[in-house]
């Protein structure tokens, strides 16, 4: 996708008076706005209020797409009620997109496998035609989020689907040689640093010089900021027990293959949201009581609790711990569980198979590997 000559986009890295000023000028269609990264103070300050605004906070992706009549209009677009608009991608992606939501969410599944799916996928809310072109309506996986933090990792060895070119398999398997090891590569992140304030952005251009052996050191390991004294290592437990999750799910599942798709982690990164984590870490189901105060700053943080702190959800492991990981009921776990975001977008190459699904699956195991590694 080519964007390019006519627009000029700067993000001020410098968070001024807590807010992340952004400005877009589009040469054909001039759009200006002032976005705050709280998401809801958003909602009352931005111009753009009834159309929506560009999403601020995006690891990668297309950023801008081009309209029936060439203009070039945002790819993602926050309504600001929860929900985004994602441009239908060129013929025939947008379509296959479609269809595998279409096919997911208009149908009543019984199917487990399904139930257990839709779970890791945003919420559609259907196919929207607006001005020149065509988007998916889906929930929007940072809404909420005060400083929302996010990372974009493509799935796979193989991310060129059976209709590639020679050309196109070159030139997919050239961007990053090391995700023949990997099974996974970052396509891009966007971190908060609570300390500096300010939000640091990673791009493809970062993530694919990283190596088999600088993944987590120079990758991984900076989305959660053990870098630095304000880490988010508390995050990797419940976003162990998630991909865990996850791996079980794929290792089942014989009904998709998913060529080029992403996991999208996302948390917060506000540092009252931190404050927290000692005792939401407990899932015992102990009797906690949280009250946070956001007064424009100065967070206040109320905490009350009788925890016993540190417990992890253990991951299920067999098939028939699966069924029961489906059913069980989570709201027990939910502060833990709520701290990280593990979705799986961008179904461009999704296609219908019979088979496991082991490119992801490899991709998934690794990625777990390397998450624990960090934990040590
Ligand atoms: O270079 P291309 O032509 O392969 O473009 C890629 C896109 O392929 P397309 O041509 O639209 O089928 C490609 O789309 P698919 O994943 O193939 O749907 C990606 O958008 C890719 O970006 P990234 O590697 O995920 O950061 C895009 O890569 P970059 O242009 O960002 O390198
Ligand atoms: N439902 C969503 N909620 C929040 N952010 C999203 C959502 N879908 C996509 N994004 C953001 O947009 C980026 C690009 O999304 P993706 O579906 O991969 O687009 P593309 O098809 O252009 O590659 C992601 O990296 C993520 O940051």
């Amino acid at each position: 996708m080519m964007f390019g000559q006519n627009f000029v986009f700067t993000l001020n890295k410098q968070l001024e008076d807590k807010h992340i000023s952004e400005t877009v000028d589009f040469e054909m269609d001039v759009m200006k706005f002032e976005l705050n990264s709280n998401h809801n103070e958003n909602e009352k300050e931005t111009n753009c209020k009834r159309e929506g605004a560009p999403l601020t906070i995006q690891a990668s992706g297309h950023k801008y797409v081009h309209g029936v009549s060439g203009r070039l209009m945002p790819a993602v677009i926050d309504l600001g009620d929860g929900y985004i608009l994602k441009a239908l991608q060129k013929h025939p992606r947008g379509e296959r997109e479609l269809s595998f939501y279409q096919q997911i969410f208009d149908q009543i599944y019984v199917d487990p496998d399904i139930q257990m799916l839709k779970s890791f996928l945003p919420h559609f809310a259907g196919k929207v035609d607006r001005g020149e072109g065509s988007y998916l309506k889906l929930s929007n996986l940072i809404h909420g989020y005060q400083r929302p933090c996010v990372m974009d990792l493509k799935m796979g060895r193989i991310t060129y689907d059976c209709k590639a070119t020679q050309e196109k398999i070159l030139s997919e398997l050239k961007k990053f040689p090391p995700a023949q090891q990997l099974g996974f590569q970052i396509t891009g992140m966007m971190v908060f640093d609570p300390v500096k304030e300010t939000y640091e952005k990673f791009s493809k251009e970062y993530t694919r010089k990283l190596t088999e052996e600088t993944m987590v050191s120079k990758g991984l390991s900076l989305f959660f900021g053990l870098n630095r004294e304000t880490n988010r290592n508390d995050l990797l437990h419940p976003l162990l027990a998630k991909l865990r999750e996850l791996e079980l799910w794929f290792s089942v599942q014989k009904k998709f293959s998913f060529i080029a798709s992403s996991l999208l982690i996302s948390y917060d990164g506000c540092p009252q949201v931190k404050a927290s984590q000692s005792c939401t870490e407990n899932v015992l189901g102990n009797s906690i009581k949280q009250s946070y105060v956001y007064d424009g700053g100065t967070a206040k943080d109320t905490v009350e609790s009788n925890c016993i702190c540190g417990e992890v959800i253990e991951p299920s492991k067999s098939s028939s711990e699966f069924t029961s990981t489906i059913n069980h009921d989570h709201s027990q776990d939910k502060n833990l569980a709520d701290k990280i975001g593990l979705h799986l977008i961008d179904f461009a190459h999704v296609y219908p198979s019979d088979s496991v699904d082991h490119n992801v699956l490899f991709g998934i195991r690794k990625l777990i590997s390397c998450m624990e590694s960090m934990l040590r």
